[in-house]
């Protein structure tokens, strides 16, 4: 079977000479759930970038497949790359929906790869794909804001509509740039269950980057941590001790070890993988 995500040898080098990503390989499968960690400035946004073709990597025998399809190869994005992108879905801290226009009409967005061009621009959905947009909303628990402008949503909301949108995409892989970043406890936590809820129930694979550590052990099974650039581990989360986490990156681990949450008090309020989140009020899928 095709991974889900596979990079080889990649490399990126910015323009002031920062060398921001350093011979990743990474083979992630279909129907994982991966967390992507580190300290601020250790590449986790630069590589996501790389996984979604928005930046292209140094020249050279660097290469990002998607599905099977190439994104990317000696530092050139593939000029497929739309048709690639279009089972990708983006939950990027910028999220990307269009301010001015109501959150049912950013979320029929993620259909718009599938429309016609002539329908597509004239922004003329049918009632299956509104039927559509408005069941991924009640997903995510924003059904009632549907009508509202997307500027009018909180941040936890936007992220929410964000990944409605990809719902509506049929992603099979979303990719997530810290999309808890600038939320609170409660926010955080229904982002992520939502994002579990998607890898579990519709098996898409998710890599989520991640500041806490402790989110990346509740959440994910698998960790990637990155450190100026490189992969520094690749395994089980539940093995990522504060140790581990101090002989990998010294006096930053205090950053990822996050907010005065001790690891072993975090491991023992762990809920295994396997059980789902969502025995709490989130709206589950019909
Ligand atoms: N356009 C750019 N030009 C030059 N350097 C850049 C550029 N974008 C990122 N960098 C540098 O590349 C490194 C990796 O940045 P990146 O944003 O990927 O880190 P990150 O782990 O996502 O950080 P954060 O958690 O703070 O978002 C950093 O040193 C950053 O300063």
């Amino acid at each position: 079977m095709d991974a889900a995500i596979r990079v080889r040898a990649l490399d990126k080098t910015f323009a002031n000479g920062r060398k921001a990503l350093q011979g990743i390989d990474l083979d992630i499968h279909p129907g994982e759930m991966v967390a992507l960690i580190g300290a601020s400035g250790s590449g986790k946004s630069t590589l996501l970038r790389h996984l979604a073709g928005l930046m292209a990597a140094d020249g050279g025998t660097g290469r990002v497949e998607l599905g099977g399809r190439v994104v990317q190869e000696d530092g050139r994005i593939t000029r497929d790359i739309r048709r690639v992108r279009a089972g990708v879905g983006f939950v990027f801290q910028q999220f990307n929906l269009v301010d001015r226009l109501p959150v049912l009409v950013n979320v029929l967005a993620g259909a718009l790869h599938r429309m016609p061009a002539w329908r597509s621009l004239l922004r003329r959905f049918s009632r299956e794909e509104r039927q559509r947009a408005t069941e991924a909303l009640r997903r995510v628990g924003i059904a009632d804001c549907c009508h509202q402008r997307a500027s009018t949503l909180s941040g936890g909301q936007q992220q929410r509509a964000a990944i409605a949108r990809a719902m509506v995409q049929g992603a099979r892989v979303i990719l997530a740039d810290e999309p808890i970043a600038s939320l609170d406890p409660e926010s955080s936590r229904r982002v992520m269950d939502i994002l579990r809820r998607l890898n579990q129930e519709d098996g898409c694979t998710v890599v989520v980057s991640l500041h806490q550590v402790n989110v990346a052990m509740k959440y994910c099974p698998r960790t990637v941590a990155l450190h100026q650039g490189r992969v520094v581990y690749d395994g089980p989360s539940a093995a990522l001790t504060p140790a581990l986490l101090r002989e990998l990156y010294g006096a930053e681990a205090d950053e990822i070890l996050s907010l005065g949450d001790s690891i072993s008090s975090l491991q023992e309020r762990r809920e295994p993988a396997a059980t789902p989140s969502w025995a709490d009020p989130l709206p589950r899928a019909a």
